[in-house]
């Protein structure tokens, strides 16, 4: 069954200044879909999801998302794109100075008008959604590591985004932890529909949450694999492709 892309990305070139980092990407995620990028060390994972959100200008083409055109000069729509979409930068930074309820309720104090009784109810919504209701009067400093980016995760579905956006969401976490992380992704992704567009090298992660993968490669400065990962693992020609999906888990070796 073919779905509607929610994120179209047609003919994308992008670079800083005469560098280009990659050139001519073509793909399209679909609507309620966990679409992870790979690939390996400095060759744009990050660059790509912050072409996604609207944060770097392409050198060329064109990124549709939720049917409307990204330009961050088109203020209109921009801002438009910018309340379906929710983003976790690597390292998910939360503010240390405030509380977790604070740190979530701050985009949504931000975008909407909504009475301080009705917020805190918001907030304790979704802090129970990621597992932590209870927490709104705690300190980032007073949880472990993969509570921090639960709550970050949290404060990115504050505005009830159709597309959530993980650069690394799993980097400096243990094991146990990081599987816990994939298993909020999968429930998160099947209760409440949310499309997830996923940063991560964790092979164990992307065997478990991936639809979807694209694979991007340095040298040739273009994907060298677009498909599920399982059905890649096994097929693909490229023995790049081959090679990172046939290599043992950290934890295995
Ligand atoms: N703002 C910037 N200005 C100039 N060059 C940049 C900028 N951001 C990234 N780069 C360069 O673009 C390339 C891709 O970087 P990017 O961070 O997207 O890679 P990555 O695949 O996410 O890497 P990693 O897996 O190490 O996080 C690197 O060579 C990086 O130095």
């Amino acid at each position: 069954m073919t779905q509607k892309p929610v994120i179209s990305v047609r003919g994308l070139t992008m670079g800083f200044g005469e560098l280009v980092i990659m050139r001519d990407l073509d793909f399209d995620i679909e609507a309620g879909e966990i679409f992870v990028i790979l690939g390996g060390s400095g060759c744009g994972k990050s660059t790509l999801l912050k072409h996604l959100v609207g944060l770097y200008k392409p050198m060329s083409g064109a990124i549709t998302i939720a049917g409307l055109s990204l330009d961050p000069d088109n203020e209109d729509s921009f801002k438009k794109i910018l309340a379906r979409i929710g983003v976790m930068y690597q390292g998910g930074a939360l503010f240390s100075s405030m509380t977790l309820g604070e740190n979530v309720a701050l985009p949504i104090t931000e975008y909407s008008d909504l009475k301080e009784s009705a917020v805190e109810e918001l907030v304790r919504l979704k802090l129970r959604q990621v597992g932590l209701e209870g927490f709104e009067h705690h300190l980032p400093e007073e949880l472990s590591g993969g509570m921090k980016k639960r709550a970050a995760i949290a404060r990115a579905l504050a505005l009830n985004p159709e597309i959530l956006f993980l650069d690394e969401p799993s980097a400096g976490l243990d094991p146990i932890s990081s599987a816990e992380l994939d298993m909020l992704i999968l429930r998160l992704n099947r209760t409440l529909g949310t499309t997830f567009v996923v940063v991560t090298h964790e092979l164990s992660s992307i065997f478990t949450i991936a639809k979807r993968i694209v694979m991007l490669d340095k040298e040739s400065k273009s994907i060298i694999a677009d498909g599920n990962p399982h059905e890649l693992k096994e097929a693909s020609e490229h023995p790049f492709v081959r090679q990172f999906f046939n290599r043992q888990p950290e934890m295995e070796k």
